[in-house]
């Protein structure tokens, strides 16, 4: 890789952590620009918009930004880097390979529960959050050439996938990039779904109670099969194939927990 990568996304898409790992990976150098910004303000964004306000640091970010564009390396930027209409502009003109690193509000509102340092999030309801992460999704996804869809993924993950996009340019990239996001979010579900039969075996121990239960078993099917009923892409076979191996991965970890087979 040679020329400037931009990495842009919602405050706490991990812009500044994987923009790290992928230098750290690829000897390339980082320039984030809100570290930057503190660097030439010697104020933090937190304590410059607090003393002079968003527009204020919004006009300032921009003069961050066009003095940096033509970094050899790979630039983090900060969130709101799409708010003006300029930064955009600048961001279009720039050669650049722009990598849109998206997660959910919802991961975003996780991954900040305790943040102090981002006075965005601070001074907004949970609707104006909303509203901004819609507004500023469009933004992302017009001035990016990739999507790497982030949620579950860890940074390494993550900075792969960028180092092969930029070799490989593949257009199938982005489509797995969302994959392998949901893929981790169908396990972590399944983990879940795990802890949930670990309290199931207690109760059963209790209660003496048998761990193969296949009537409930038979309603359970029963019941996905009629909820997805209307669902192309859910067949019956496929809730009896995905049922079969949780049911009988349950019924194992619940035997051995119970330490009794049936
Ligand atoms: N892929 C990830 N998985 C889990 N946690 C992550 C991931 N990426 C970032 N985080 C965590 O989320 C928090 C915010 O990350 P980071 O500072 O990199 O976000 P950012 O996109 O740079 O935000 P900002 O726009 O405010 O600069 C950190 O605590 C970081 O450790
Ligand atoms: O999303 C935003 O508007 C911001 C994100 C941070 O990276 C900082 O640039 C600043 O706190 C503003
Ligand atoms: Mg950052």
């Amino acid at each position: 890789m040679s020329k400037t990568t931009i990495l842009i996304g919602f405050m706490g898409a991990g812009k500044t952590t994987v923009g790290k790992v992928l230098a750290n990976i690829t000897n390339q150098p980082l320039l984030d620009l809100d570290d930057e910004f503190t660097r030439g303000t010697k104020l933090s964004p937190k304590e410059f918009m607090e003393q002079l306000g968003e527009e204020e640091f919004r006009t300032t970010e921009t003069r961050i930004l066009k003095s940096q564009l033509d970094f050899d390396g790979i630039i983090s930027t900060g969130g709101g880097v799409v708010e003006s209409e300029l930064n955009r502009q600048l961001i279009r003109d720039s050669s650049a390979q722009v990598i849109y690193l998206k997660t959910s509000l919802a991961n975003v509102l996780e991954r900040l529960s305790h943040d102090n340092v981002r006075p965005m999030l601070r001074k907004m309801s949970v609707i104006d959050l909303q509203n901004c992460w819609n507004r500023r999704g469009i933004f992302y996804q017009l001035l990016s050439n990739v999507t790497i869809e982030t949620t579950n993924k860890n940074p390494t993950k993550i900075a792969r996938e960028i180092i092969d996009f930029e070799q490989q340019h593949d257009e199938l990239l982005p489509l797995r990039s969302q994959i392998d996001s949901l893929d981790r979010q169908i396990f972590n579900l399944v983990s879940q779904r795990f802890d949930v039969v670990r309290e199931v075996a207690s109760v059963k121990e209790q209660l003496h109670a048998s761990v193969v239960q296949t009537e409930r078993m038979d309603e359970v099917r029963a019941e996905l099969k009629n909820d997805f009923s209307d669902n192309s892409n859910i067949s019956e076979q496929l809730i009896e194939e995905m049922m079969n191996i949780l049911f009988s991965s349950s019924i194992q970890r619940e035997n051995e927990q119970i330490k009794k087979v049936d």
